[in-house]
């Protein structure tokens, strides 16, 4: 008998939300779309070879129970996101993040049931998104994991997390890892550094290479890498310097997601990249003057909009 599709909710059409429509609309899944205003519109999808594609997403449909909820908003919104969907649930659902910074996996890790499976994933593919059209920019890869705490095995949570697998192999350069947490530490050090210094001078990610900002780089890792030390992940400070530059480069034509929502005027994910790092500092009495300040600049810059 043939197996029926995976069901898979994907959350807004935003520039990651059409770019997992795009990739996932597959015989073998049946997708269901939720967005804020209930209804869909049509996404104009330019994929890296420039093939363009027209999305026309169902609506959600909310008699379905959610087997498989991904979650591809910015980290503020994941929590009501969540909230929103939970009653529709399925008691072994699972939920996938594809957020940037991090702090979301704290806030919905008390709001599963027993059974339901929490992933996390670090994306580095880049994706635009200009009025109607979203255009997959850059080829990176996906790392996820599974960071349930206190898993229990159950066959019918196995059989899902399976399919959830096997669906999410038709993304790009798709992988599971065993050191999810690890990934999403060294994007958050990435994102630490890049976003709030091209957010704050409106400039390129290659901006972050000018000498001048190589006395901030290195505050904002070594607060970083105070933290990571104390909770026992090791980051090699030269290395992440290395990672950060490497990345700053490849992408340096690029403006930042900060950069971005600064320039349209919309709020950013601070409060989840550096003001994280303040809050892991807090946690373990471990001074971050630096980032602190990052996140007050920043935060300054979004109040005056
Ligand atoms: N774009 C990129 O290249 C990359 C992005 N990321 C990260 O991925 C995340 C998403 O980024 P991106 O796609 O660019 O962001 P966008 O702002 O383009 O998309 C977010 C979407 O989520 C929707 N949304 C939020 N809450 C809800 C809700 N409750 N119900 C329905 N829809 C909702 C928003 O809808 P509405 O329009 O109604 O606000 C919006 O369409 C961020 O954390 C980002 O940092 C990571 C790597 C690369
Ligand atoms: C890696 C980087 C900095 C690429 O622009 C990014 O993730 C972002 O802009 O949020």
């Amino acid at each position: 008998m043939a197996k029926e599709p995976t069901p898979c909710t994907i959350v807004g059409q935003g520039a990651v939300g059409s770019f997992l429509t795009f990739y996932l609309s597959q015989p073998s899944c049946k997708l269901n779309v939720v967005t804020r205003q209930g209804l869909t519109e049509v996404i104009h999808f330019i994929d890296t070879q420039k093939v363009s594609v027209d999305l026309h997403p169902q609506p959600y449909n909310f008699d379905v129970e959610i087997s498989n909820l991904l979650l591809p908003t910015k980290a503020y919104d994941i929590h009501s996101a969540f909230k929103h969907l939970q009653p529709k649930l399925a008691n072994n659902a699972n939920i996938i993040l594809f957020n940037n910074g991090m702090g979301c996996i704290e806030e919905i890790t008390p709001l599963l049931g027993p059974k339901q499976r929490l992933l996390a994933a670090s994306v580095t593919h880049g994706v635009l998104k200009q009025a109607s059209n979203v255009i997959h920019t850059g080829q990176g890869a996906i790392y996820y994991g599974d960071v349930t705490p206190n898993k229990k095995s159950d066959p019918l949570s196995a059989d899902t997390l399976a399919d959830c697998d096997t669906m999410l192999k038709h993304l790009p350069n798709c992988q599971k890892v065993k050191n999810i947490e690890y990934r999403l530490w060294q994007k958050l050090a990435i994102n630490a550094c890049i976003n709030p210094i091209t957010a704050l001078n409106q400039q390129q990610n290659r901006s972050v290479l000018d000498k001048h900002y190589y006395e901030l780089i290195n505050d904002i890792l070594n607060e970083f890498c105070q933290i990571t030390h104390a909770i026992h992940l090791d980051f090699d400070f030269n290395t992440l310097l290395s990672t950060v530059l490497e990345v700053a480069k490849a992408t340096g034509e690029n403006f930042s997601s900060m950069n971005r929502d600064v320039y349209n005027k919309r709020r950013t994910e601070i409060d989840y990249i550096n003001g994280y790092i303040v809050k892991k500092g807090q946690e373990l009495a471990i001074k971050t003057p630096v980032n602190q300040q990052l996140v007050a600049q920043v935060k300054n810059v979004e109040n005056r909009v």
